[in-house]
């Protein structure tokens, strides 16, 4: 098998590992591209045109995660080959007229891949270059430092603007991040933000002019938490990050539950379909 280190720089990293309810390989290494950097890997989401979080794109960055903490790598930056898209959240498609195996499979990806990054031992740097609206904010939330591009994106959690609700494990997150009142405010809301807000909530920590600075600013930081000593960096963090952890392990299925009878509802599917045409409308 080959290790993140063993690979020629800037080679894209084969999926190995083989699961029943995975995907093929080939499917989900073109969804992400690994790239082996000096002690560091840059994970790519790469479904264009958006990164909607589809069942086989939260597989695909959960298999990435997988094989890097295997190979023993110690910090990602995780970021968007997408132009002008971080990742535009879960993929609505797949929360409109759903299966029921498909939903049931669909929600507990999402969980395991928001247990594995929001826990992860690696250092992780979000390098959010484009939109994150909802799931795609969840995602750089999961990361230990943002980095956002500055420019005409918006970032934040809008779950109620699309008639539906952010889980208690993305408002755990949310609150971890910017704290209850923010929170609060901004989930009610629907509230997406600049760059610029972003940056004055703590919603990002670092703002960049372009990409070039952004990918130099992004190392940098990594660098930064790399200096730490491993074990106590990752206690730290998981002084703040363990509650909410802890609550999504004991609760998967009922929270599964409460996602899969809360989607099917005639409401929600009312709202995403006018949510989907909306979208479709534009183009
Ligand atoms: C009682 C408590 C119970 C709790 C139970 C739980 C409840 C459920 C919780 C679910 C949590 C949900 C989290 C989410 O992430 S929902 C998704 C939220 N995302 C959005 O709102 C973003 C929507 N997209 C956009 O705003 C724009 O696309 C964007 C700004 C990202 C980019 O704009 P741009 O102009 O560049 O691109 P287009 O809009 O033209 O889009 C291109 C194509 O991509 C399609 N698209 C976009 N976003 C999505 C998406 N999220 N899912 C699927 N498809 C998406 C879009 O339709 C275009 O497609 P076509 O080219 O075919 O028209």
């Amino acid at each position: 098998m080959m290790s993140v280190t063993s690979i020629a720089r800037n080679k894209v990293l084969p999926f190995l590992r083989k699961s029943t309810k995975m995907q093929s390989t080939a499917s989900l290494s073109s969804l992400v591209k690994l790239e082996e950097k000096q002690g560091y890997a840059v994970v790519s989401m790469q479904k264009t045109p958006v990164n909607s979080l589809s069942l086989e794109m939260i597989q695909a960055l959960s298999q990435s995660l997988i094989e890097l903490e295997k190979n023993k790598c110690k910090g990602i930056i995780l970021t968007s080959a997408c132009p002008g898209i971080f990742s535009a959240g879960l993929d609505i498609r797949e929360m409109y007229q759903p299966t029921d195996d498909r939903l049931n499979q669909f929600w507990s990806s999402l969980q395991t891949l928001w247990l594995q990054l929001y826990g992860s031992k690696m250092a992780t740097v979000a390098l959010i270059n484009g939109h994150a609206p909802a799931g795609g904010c969840l995602l750089a939330m999961c990361c230990d430092s943002r980095i956002m591009l500055n420019g005409k994106s918006k970032i934040g959690l809008n779950e109620t603007k699309l008639g539906i609700v952010a889980p208690s494990w993305f408002k755990d997150t949310f609150v971890n991040t910017i704290g209850v009142r923010q929170s609060e405010r901004a989930l009610q809301l629907g509230s997406l933000f600049s760059p610029e807000e972003a940056l004055k909530i703590g919603l990002v920590d670092k703002l960049v002019p372009d990409m070039e600075t952004a990918t130099a600013v992004a190392e940098a930081e990594l660098k930064e938490f790399l200096q730490i000593p491993g074990m106590a960096r990752y206690l730290s963090k998981m002084k703040i990050r363990e509650a909410a952890i802890k609550d999504l392990s004991e609760t998967r299925e009922a929270d599964l539950n409460q996602f899969v009878n809360f989607a099917k509802t005639d409401a929600v599917q009312k709202g995403l379909g006018l949510y989907l045409q909306s979208l479709a409308k534009k183009n």
